[in-house]
């Protein structure tokens, strides 16, 4: 990696997933919305990066959002660029393209879900998953790319998402989320990451976070769990885009990760 726009041991860096605006746009064939206008938008409003999970189906992010992006985050070479999804289905294939032309990849999100998964529900386990990893993430390193795992908040797993090769891991937030309502489960839940996160800093790897996060619950989130480098959010975000627009809900999710740090 030349350089890296999310260093470790900053404050958390926001990236915007982008599957949401490519689910819209694909249910006609006029192009709108259009997937780079709102990179751009977000971007503009103080996104660190851009985040998309290009499946194998193809539902939201197709293979070519991924070029346009890639082309697009060149003109923004401070943000992060982070490809999600499966190494032993399309992604290694679409990073390998856009290395060979020559554009930006800063991170690869290794997340094992199967082939039309309704949406990402586990994280890869160890020893089980190890032997396969190790060459795709030796694969994925020498492309340039820095490598997260997708994983749960197991602080017993890291070590072993270490020891294959893994720069980060990122947290499966959705335990979390879906406990926010009710305060002694969510307690209960920020102390299993916060254990996590500690586990993985430990362990040599730098911790990010994503799934589920959402403007009610992300700043107790980082207020809890210890030094997380990175969230990337989706759902939750777009669907306040719409109400808000793009650019005062970056600004608003910025300001629920300022909170956490003030
Ligand atoms: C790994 C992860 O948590 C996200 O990529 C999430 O799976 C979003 O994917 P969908 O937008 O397809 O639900
Ligand atoms: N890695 C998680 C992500 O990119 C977005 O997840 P969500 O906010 O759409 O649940």
């Amino acid at each position: 990696m030349a350089s890296d726009p999310v260093p470790q041991g900053c404050k958390t860096a926001l990236s915007v997933n982008l599957n949401k605006v490519a689910l819209v746009r694909n249910t006609r064939h006029l192009g709108i919305p259009s997937v780079t206008k709102a990179a751009t938008l977000c971007l503009q409003a103080g996104a660190r990066g851009i985040t998309i999970h290009p499946r194998p189906d193809e539902r939201h992010i197709r293979r070519h959002d991924v070029f346009d992006l890639a082309e697009l985050m060149r003109d923004w070479p401070d943000r992060e660029f982070n490809i999600e999804g499966n190494p032993f289905h399309n992604l290694m294939d679409i990073a390998r393209d856009v290395r060979a032309r020559g554009l930006p990849l800063h991170q690869l999100t290794f997340v094992p879900d199967s082939e039309g998964q309704f949406t990402s529900d586990h994280g890869w386990a160890f020893p089980q998953d190890a032997q396969r990893l190790v060459p795709v993430i030796a694969e994925a390193k020498a492309l340039g790319a820095r490598v997260s795992l997708f994983m749960d908040p197991a602080p017993e797993q890291m070590i072993g998402a270490h020891a294959v090769g893994a720069d980060r891991v990122e947290l499966y937030t959705e335990p979390y989320a879906a406990a926010w309502v009710d305060p002694a489960s969510r307690a209960e839940q920020l102390e299993r990451y916060r254990r996590a996160a500690l586990a993985a800093q430990a362990a040599g790897l730098g911790v990010n976070a994503g799934h589920d996060l959402n403007r009610d619950n992300l700043t107790e989130f980082l207020r809890t769990v210890p030094g997380v480098d990175e969230v990337s959010i989706g759902h939750a975000l777009i669907a306040d885009a719409l109400e808000l627009g793009y650019v005062d809900t970056v600004s608003a999710y910025n300001r629920c990760i300022d909170q956490a740090f003030a």
